[in-house]
């Protein structure tokens, strides 16, 4: 698992274009039907679906940002060979390093459900996104938030989050939560390796009610997998749930601004009616000139070594949440940064139960399938 940079996409090489061996197979194909029953190649479609107001622009998100002003908190290596210029219009670097990052502010977020969550927004000299941590219980801590700044005060550093215990009206002290005599960051007290989820951005399945994709079951289900203790599961989790030791302990979901798995919203709306036309979502990003899956993960690396999950201060690893192995492997980073003990499965409620409970469309069996089939998902 320490072969694969953490900032590689799992599956393919950073490209422009599809290979030449799948734009041979859609012009020598022009008149074949667009079929995808075997699910082995990209249809053939029209040529006139290939021309050139199919190519997007750079891939949101895919640029390196080299305009820290707004913080100039960040102290990113002025060495690396990083040049300001040209770089907007290119895909992300395959970097030897991990990115720096910097947890800027914190907040307590009651959530709907009556479990408590710490949201940690993160900035970072890889690109202008406000990537998120959603922290459950007191276990997990940032370094980065909780370093001292220059010239700060008691009320810069509670505003910002960097407090220990709870804020209430009148507290004075971010070390000392008077109410709780609580004087010390409650790091380090964990028993047992946190469960992490990295989760790429999704608009439509987190917010638009899409029944496309499994995306806002997986974020919901992480949630709850990390905010109640094990007697609170539903009945009907998962084997490998149920066995999970704890589930109070808390736990981190890193929650990754790489909409579309990485090529953005617009883009991915253009995927969707590509499906609609017959593609699987796999096809529909490479005829849209997209690599099958854009997305990187030196940031979760970096933003969960800075949460103190890192092998440094945390040498019995995490245990990952998510059905796709080169996640695995991609989040350990290039040097082993990040040590992943456990995988744990997310098996959708529908795939699980036949289509009898969970998400219901007619969209979602297919797009599972394929996730199986060209991405190397493990439903089973
Ligand atoms: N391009 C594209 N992106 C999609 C589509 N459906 C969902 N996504 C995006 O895919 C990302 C989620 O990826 P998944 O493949 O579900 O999950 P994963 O993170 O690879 O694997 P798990 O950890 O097992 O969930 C989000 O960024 C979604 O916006 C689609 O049809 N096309």
């Amino acid at each position: 698992m320490a072969n694969l940079p953490a900032h590689a996409s799992p599956k393919l090489a950073p490209q422009q274009a599809p290979l030449p061996s799948q734009l041979d197979g859609l012009h020598d194909n022009a008149s074949q039907e667009s079929g995808t029953a075997t699910g082995q190649q990209t249809p053939a479609l029209p040529d006139s679906l290939l021309s050139p107001a199919f190519t997007p622009p750079a891939t949101p998100g895919g640029t390196l940002n080299l305009d820290l002003n707004p913080t100039q908190i960040l102290h990113y290596n002025q060495g690396a060979s990083l040049q300001k210029s040209a770089e907007h219009t290119k895909a992300p670097k395959l970097l030897q390093q991990l990115p720096q990052v910097e947890c800027v502010v914190r907040a307590r977020i009651p959530t709907t459900n009556g479990a408590e969550m710490f949201l940690h927004l993160y900035l970072n000299d890889l690109d202008n996104k406000e990537h998120l941590a959603i922290v459950f219980g007191n276990n997990i801590r940032s370094r980065s938030l909780d370093r001292v700044r220059p010239g700060e005060t008691e009320m810069d550093r509670m505003i910002r989050g960097a407090y220990v215990g709870k804020l209430h009206p009148g507290r004075t002290s971010s070390w000392i939560d008077d109410e709780k005599a609580e004087t010390q960051p409650t790091a380090n007290r964990r028993v047992e390796p946190p469960l992490v989820r990295i989760h790429s951005e999704c608009y439509t399945g987190e917010t638009a009610w899409s029944a496309r994709c499994d995306c806002g079951e997986q974020l919901d289900e992480a949630a709850r997998l990390m905010s109640f203790p094990v007697e609170d599961l539903a009945s009907d989790a998962p084997a490998e749930a149920q066995s999970l030791k704890s589930h109070s302990a808390g736990g981190v979901i890193i929650y990754l601004r790489q909409e579309g798995r990485g090529i953005g919203l617009g883009e991915k709306l253009k995927a969707y009616n590509l499906q609609d036309l017959g593609s699987d979502t796999v096809e529909a990003n490479l005829l849209l000139r997209h690599p099958a899956d854009a997305r990187s993960y030196g940031l979760a690396t970096a933003m969960l070594q800075d949460l103190g999950c890192g092998a440094d201060a945390n040498p019995d690893g995490v245990r990952l949440l998510t059905n796709n192995p080169d996640k695995v492997r991609a989040i350990e980073g290039p040097n082993r940064e990040v040590l992943v003990k456990e995988r744990v499965p997310m098996i959708p409620l529908a795939w699980r139960t036949g289509g009898e409970r969970g998400i219901k469309s007619s969209e979602i069996e297919g797009y599972l399938r394929t996730k199986i089939s060209k991405m190397g998902h493990m439903l089973q």
